[in-house]
C-alpha cells in the first residue's frame, strides 16, 4: 500500500467521518480513521487544500451517497441543434465527479471509469461518438448508419445503463431501424453486421488553442501533486502541462502538440479519470521530442513520459489511449481501419526512421498487450522491451513513474539502459540458453559425456548420449540386432535405462529369449547351441520375465500391414511419456512402410524420415538406434561395408549423429570367427567418441559380447 507523507493529507473535519480518501498517490487510498467513533458510513474526499483555492473535487459531494442503481425517470428526448444531449435542462447529465455518484471504493471507482471508457471506445468504434456519455442517461444523436436522412435528424436513441457497463441504441427512422447493444467488455451486437465495424463518422478536426480551451498555468496544488510524483516544475514547463478549470474543479491538461502547435488536449482529474478534446487528431504525447531521434521510448501514460524526462530521456512519447485489455488475435487491420492505433499512423514520419524503439509500457497484462500490439505494427526487429525492477518478492514496479518515485531517476535510467531485444518467435541468442550451457558445463543435465557401452574396447570410440541418432548397419547376419540387444542390456544394468523396441523381424518370444539369455547369462534351451552350459531355470525365467516387462515396451503392428515411421514415433512418444523410456530401436528400415508421393525421390523421403526421427530423439531426450541394411554388394570380398553402402540414400550417413558397422569374420582361415568388429564410422559429437574400430568376442551360448581380454 502506498502511503503519502503526512504533509499531503487533508482530512475532512466532519466528525461523523470514518472513512477518508487520501489523494496524491497514484491511486486513492481508502483508510479507516481511528480518530472518530463510527456513527455513519459516509465517504469523504480529502482535498489538497481546505482554503478557497480551486479544488480537485467538488465539495458538495460530501455526505452524498446516491445509489448508482436507483431508477431514474426517463425524460422525453428533445431535439437540440448543437450537441449530443437532447434533454430538458433539469435532466441533463452532469459531467465529471459532480454527477452525484459516490463510488464506494477507489478500486470500484477506477474500475467503473475504466468500464465507461471502454464502453465509449466501443461506441466510438462503431461511429457513435460522445465523450460526454454518462451512466444512466439517454441521448438523441444523428445515426451513423443513415445519417438521419436528408434532414440529418437525431434519430438514434442511445441509452447508457445505470452501471455504465452497457449501451443500447435504436434508430427510429423506418428506413434505417438500426439497433443494437454492446457491453464495455463484450462484442457489439447490432442489426447490421457492417455497422459493428463502421468506421467513425468523420468530423472535421477542430483547431484549438490554449485560449480557446481556456487552459491555465498549473496551480500550486497541482505543482505539489506532481512534485510528490517526482515531476519537476521544469519538466512540466517544458512539456507545457497546464490545467483546466470547470466550476470549482480543476483537471490537469496534458497538451498534445505537433511542431509546437496544440493538436489535442487530454484531461485528467485526480481520480485518474481521463477525457480528451473531441474531434482532434490522435497523436503521441511528446511527439516533438522524438523528431529525428534514432532511439525512441514509448510509454503508456503522460505521467510516465514526464518521469522518463526526469531520468534524462527526452526522446520519449506516450500513447494517447492507454492499453488494450489483451492482444488481438486477428490479422492486422489496414492503416485506415486500424482505429485504435490511428495515432501511430498519424505520427508515421516520426517513427519510421527510428532504429531502436524501446517499449516501456506497464508491466501488467494490458501493458504487455500494448507492447505486443505496438511491436506488431512497428516491426519487432527494431523493438526492445524493459524489465521493471522488483518491488518485493511477489511484485515488480508497474511503470516508469513508480520506479522514479520509489527508486529514483538513476534506477529508471538503468531500466532503460538494460532494455532487452523484443522477442521474435524462433530467433534466439546464446544468452537465452546460458542456464542450459551452465548445466552442461557442470554436468548436471545427465549423461553429458555419454554412457559407456559397457565394453572397454569402445570407451574411446562410442558412448551413448540421450537425444542422438545412431545408424547401425552391416551385412546380413553380421549380428547387428544381437549387438544392439547386448548394448541395451548393458545400459540397463549400468544406468537403468528402459527401451522401446520396434523390431519387426523378430517374433516376440524369440526376441524375449535372446534378451533373457543376455540378462540371465544362461541359454534359454537345453539344445546344441547351449553346449554344456545349464539352461536357465524356471525361477530365473520368472525373474527374467519381470525384468523384460520393467525394461522394454514393444511397438508392433498387429495386423499384416507395415508400420509407417509416423506411427512408430507416435507410439514411441507414448512409451516415453508412459514408461520413461530412454532409447528406441527401429530394426530394420526396410520393414517400415515407405510409401511416398510420386513426386518425392527416395533420397528426399529418407532425408525427411531421418529429420523426423532426430526431432523425436532430441525432443524426448531419447537415443534412437536405427538399423539399415547395405544395398546388395557385388563382388563382396568379406570386408565390412561402408556407411555409404546403405541402401536408399547417402542421407543415412549425412544425417545420423553416429554411424556404426557391425562386422564379423566368417572365414576360419582368415581369423577367429567369434570376433566381432565394431566399426565406428561416424561420431558427430567429439565429447562422446571418435572414429575407429573396437573388437569384441561373441558368446554364442548366451548371445553376450565381451571384451577380448575378459
Ligand atoms: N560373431 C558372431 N559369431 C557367430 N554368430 C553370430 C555372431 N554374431 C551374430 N551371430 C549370429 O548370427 C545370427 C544373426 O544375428 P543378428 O540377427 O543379430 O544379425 P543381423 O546382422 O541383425 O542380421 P540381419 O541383417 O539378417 O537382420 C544370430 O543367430 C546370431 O546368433
Amino acid at each position: 500500500m502506498l502511503l503519502l507523507p503526512q504533509s499531503r493529507l487533508f482530512l475532512n473535519t466532519n466528525s461523523n467521518c470514518n472513512r477518508v480518501i487520501f489523494m496524491g498517490s497514484k491511486h486513492l487510498l481508502l483508510l479507516k480513521s481511528t480518530l472518530t467513533p463510527v456513527k455513519h458510513t459516509h465517504t469523504h474526499l480529502a482535498h489538497f487544500s481546505s482554503t478557497s483555492q480551486p479544488q480537485l473535487f467538488s465539495t458538495h459531494r460530501k455526505n452524498i451517497a446516491f445509489s448508482t442503481s436507483s431508477p431514474k425517470p426517463i425524460s422525453p428526448i428533445h431535439r437540440m441543434t448543437s450537441g449530443l444531449c437532447s434533454y430538458p435542462h433539469a435532466a441533463m447529465p452532469i459531467p465529471g465527479p459532480v454527477s452525484g455518484v459516490v463510488l464506494e471504493t477507489p478500486e470500484q471507482q477506477v474500475l467503473d471509469s475504466e468500464q465507461l471508457r471502454m464502453l465509449k471506445q466501443k461506441l466510438e468504434d462503431i461511429g457513435i461518438d460522445g465523450d460526454a456519455f454518462m451512466p444512466g442517461q439517454y441521448y438523441g444523436l444523428v445515426c451513423p448508419s443513415c445519417n438521419g436522412g436528408d434532414s440529418e435528424e437525431k434519430s438514434l436513441s442511445l441509452h447508457i445503463t445505470e452501471d455504465g457497463a452497457a449501451a443500447v441504441w435504436n434508430c427510429f427512422r423506418a428506413k434505417c431501424g438500426w439497433r443494437g447493444t454492446t457491453r464495455a467488455f463484450a462484442d457489439v451486437k447490432s442489426t447490421y453486421a457492417k455497422m459493428n465495424r463502421i468506421s467513425k463518422v468523420k468530423q472535421p478536426l477542430r483547431e484549438i488553442t490554449e485560449e480557446s480551451l481556456e487552459l491555465e498555468p498549473l496551480c500550486n496544488e497541482l505543482l505539489a501533486y506532481f512534485a510528490e510524483r517526482m515531476i519537476s516544475r521544469e519538466t512540466l514547463r517544458r512539456n507545457s502541462v497546464m490545467q483546466k478549470r470547470s466550476g470549482n474543479q480543476i483537471a490537469i491538461a496534458f497538451t498534445y502538440r505537433r511542431n509546437g502547435e496544440l493538436v489535442s488536449c487530454k484531461y485528467r482529474d485526480i481520480t485518474k479519470k481521463f477525457w480528451q478534446e473531441a474531434n482532434t487528431q490522435k497523436i503521441f504525447y511528446g511527439l516533438d521530442d522524438i523528431e529525428g531521434a534514432s532511439d525512441i521510448i514509448i510509454v503508456e501514460g503522460e505521467m510516465d513520459k514526464l518521469a522518463m524526462e526526469e531520468a534524462g530521456f527526452k526522446n520519449c512519447v506516450s500513447v494517447p489511449d492507454g492499453a488494450p485489455p489483451k492482444v488481438s488475435n486477428k490479422e492486422l487491420p489496414s492503416t485506415e481501419d486500424d482505429t485504435k492505433y490511428q495515432y501511430l499512423w498519424n505520427c508515421k514520419e516520426y517513427i519510421e526512421k527510428a532504429s531502436r524503439i524501446i517499449l516501456a509500457t506497464d508491466g501488467d497484462l494490458p501493458g504487455l498487450a500494448l507492447a505486443e500490439e505496438l511491436a506488431r505494427r512497428l516491426g519487432r526487429e527494431r523493438c526492445w522491451r524493459v524489465k521493471w525492477p522488483k518491488k518485493n518478492n511477489a511484485e515488480s514496479f508497474k511503470d516508469a513513474n513508480e520506479v522514479l518515485m520509489y527508486m529514483g531517476p538513476a534506477a529508471l535510467r538503468e531500466v532503460i539502459e538494460n532494455a532487452e531485444l523484443y522477442p521474435i518467435k524462433g530467433l534466439f541468442n546464446f544468452k537465452d540458453y546460458f542456464a542450459e550451457i551452465d548445466q552442461y558445463y557442470h554436468q548436471t543435465l545427465g549423461y553429458e559425456l555419454g554412457v559407456s557401452t559397457g565394453w572397454r574396447a569402445l570407451n574411446e570410440l562410442y558412448n551413448v548420449v540421450p537425444g542422438e541418432l545412431t545408424i547401425v548397419t552391416g551385412v546380413p547376419n553380421s549380428g547387428k540386432s544381437e549387438w544392439i540387444d547386448a548394448l541395451l542390456c548393458n545400459l540397463n544394468r549400468s544406468v537403468g535405462w528402459k527401451f522401446a523396441l520396434c523390431s519387426m523381424e523378430n517374433k516376440v518370444r524369440e526376441h524375449a529369449r535372446k534378451l533373457l539369455e543376455k540378462h540371465i547369462r544362461k541359454p534359454f534351451f537345453d539344445v546344441r547351441y547351449g553346449e554344456s552350459v545349464e539352461r536357465m531355470n524356471v525361477e530365473e525365467l520368472e525373474q527374467g520375465k519381470r525384468w523384460l516387462s520393467d525394461t522394454f515396451s514393444l511397438i508392433r503392428c498387429e495386423n499384416d500391414c507395415l508400420p509407417s515411421i509416423n506411427w512408430v514415433l507416435e507410439l514411441a512418444r507414448f512409451a516415453v511419456l508412459r514408461h520413461g523410456v530412454n532409447g528406441l530401436v527401429i530394426d530394420p528400415y526396410n520393414e517400415l512402410d515407405h510409401q511416398r508421393p510420386p513426386s518425392q525421390t527416395e533420397t528426399e523421403y529418407v532425408s525427411q524420415m531421418l529429420t523426423k526421427i532426430k526431432r523425436f530423439a532430441q525432443h524426448h531426450s531419447c537415443h534412437v538406434w536405427f538399423v539399415a541394411h547395405p544395398r546388395q554388394l557385388h563382388n563382396w570380398v568379406g570386408s565390412p561395408p561402408n556407411l555409404y553402402d546403405i541402401s536408399g540414400s547417402a542421407h543415412f550417413i549425412n544425417k545420423c549423429d553416429n554411424g556404426i558397422v557391425i562386422h564379423r569374420n566368417r572365414d576360419p582361415e582368415a581369423g577367429p570367427i567369434d570376433i566381432v568388429q565394431v566399426c565406428v564410422r561416424k561420431v558427430r559429437n567429439k565429447v562422446i567418441g571418435t572414429i575407429g574400430d573396437g573388437y569384441l568376442s561373441y558368446n554364442r551360448v548366451t548371445g553376450e559380447y565381451m571384451d577380448l581380454d575378459q
